[in-house]
């Protein structure tokens, strides 16, 4: 007869976890049309403080869901004051799983085996509020299993990528033979408004918010000749910054998520980043010289990532896959760090980036600060 401990050792997986494929995805309408469609060319002064944030976002181009026929269709979405959530609620039930969809297929296709060897789902979004929600329509769509195990993670905001493969790679380490696919797909819609005086989380959101979906399939032990692990997950941890439960809030109200995003979070941040990466390594007995490792760091506004540049005295390319991002995607919440990595192990395949070890840090709610360290694996190919 096994004891418990033999048990124990058989079911879990031999080596760390591993990103093993990666997808993202976007809808297709670029956002350039927000005065003008909103009837608000008479807020001039709120137009002008949205030209200005644009300009210091270090962002070009941004796509979102809700098009201009869309929102012709839905023109109450402008008004915060009027009952919308469920029309919302409604079109990103549909919406949220299809981009996830369309990620996650990019990322299967990448792996290399079938869907149905996905063993578990997690899938983090603030687009819902349903039963059954997007992660059992998502494993719908791609035909998974009705074994998966399914997680999802709901109002996480811009951390909640950061969370999700940490639970994955906690899931991959402790069963053998697990399969994760991560998840997380982010449309703005349901925090479209008009502009409004003293309402300048709006002007700041659509500044810099946009719509994407990224995909990452997570295991340990990788198949010899299928699976090609792209960073290992070394270690991770989950930092709240205390009594600043009031900088960045959702919350989902009648006429849609309202979210707050205080002036102070980059500066937050710079004062309490170090600790946790300092932590992180210590705790697995590295030394690190900064400018020694990669970086993936949610690009949540362009002065975060400045800040954390000028921190820690990093050079000007060590951030250059998290501006990349942000310029060509805007702030996809708990979904960029997923493009991030997608970027960074592009900038791997081209050689303009060679640094073995790697910081991961995801920011949300709480204030929380997501932070894992990756070890680049060897077999690095271009998607
Ligand atoms: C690109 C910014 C916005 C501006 O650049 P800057 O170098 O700071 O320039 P300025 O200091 O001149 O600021 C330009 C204007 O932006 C204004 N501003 C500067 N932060 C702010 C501010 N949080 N509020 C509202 N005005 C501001 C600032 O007051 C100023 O207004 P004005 O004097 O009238 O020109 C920069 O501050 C920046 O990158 N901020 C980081 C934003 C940030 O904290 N992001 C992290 C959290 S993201 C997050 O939680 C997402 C939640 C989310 C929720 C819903 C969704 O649908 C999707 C996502």
């Amino acid at each position: 007869m096994a004891t418990v401990q033999q048990i124990r050792r058989v079911q879990r997986a031999d080596g760390p976890a591993a990103v093993l494929a990666i997808g993202t995805a976007n809808p297709a309408s670029c956002t350039d049309y927000y005065f003008r469609v909103t009837n608000s060319e008479h807020h001039a002064d709120l137009k002008d403080k949205l030209k200005r944030i644009c300009k210091k976002s270090g962002i070009e181009r941004r796509y979102a869901h809700l098009d201009e026929e869309l929102l012709g269709a839905h023109p109450d979405f402008t008004d915060r004051a009027l009952r919308t959530l469920d029309a919302r609620i409604d079109m990103a039930s549909a919406a949220v799983p299809e981009l996830a969809a369309s990620a996650a297929a990019k990322a299967i296709a990448e792996w290399g085996r079938p869907a149905a060897d996905v063993t578990h789902l997690v899938f983090s979004t603030y687009s819902g509020r349903k039963a059954p929600s997007a992660d059992l329509r998502l494993a719908s769509l791609l035909g998974l299993r009705p074994t998966v195990s399914r997680t999802i993670l709901s109002l996480n905001g811009c951390s909640g990528g950061g969370r999700a493969l940490q639970l994955a790679k906690e899931l991959a380490e402790n069963n053998r033979g697990a399969r994760v696919l991560v998840a997380c797909s982010e449309l703005t819609l349901i925090a479209f408004y008009g502009p409004q005086e003293g309402r300048l989380d709006t002007i700041l959101g659509h500044g810099i918010f946009g719509d994407g979906a990224g995909a990452v399939i997570v295991g340990a032990d990788p198949v010899d000749c299928i699976e090609r692990p792209l960073f290992e997950m070394v270690f991770a941890t989950q930092t709240t910054i205390p009594e600043t439960e009031d900088e960045i809030t959702m919350r989902l109200m009648k006429g849609g998520l309202d979210f707050h995003v205080s002036i102070r979070v980059p500066k937050l941040l710079k004062s309490n980043i170090e600790r946790c990466m300092i932590d992180a390594f210590e705790s697995i007995g590295i030394s690190a010289e900064w400018n020694d490792l990669f970086w993936a760091i949610h690009p949540g506004g362009r002065a975060i990532l400045d800040h954390v540049e000028q921190l820690l005295g990093l050079g000007v390319e060590k951030l250059a896959a998290s501006r990349r991002v942000l310029r060509e995607y805007g702030d996809m919440s708990d979904a960029t760090v997923i493009f991030v990595l997608n970027e960074l192990r592009r900038r791997r395949a081209r050689g303009e980036e060679v640094a073995e070890w790697g910081m991961m840090m995801a920011f949300g709610p709480g204030i929380t600060i997501e932070t894992m360290v990756l070890h680049a694996a060897g077999s690095l190919k271009e998607n």
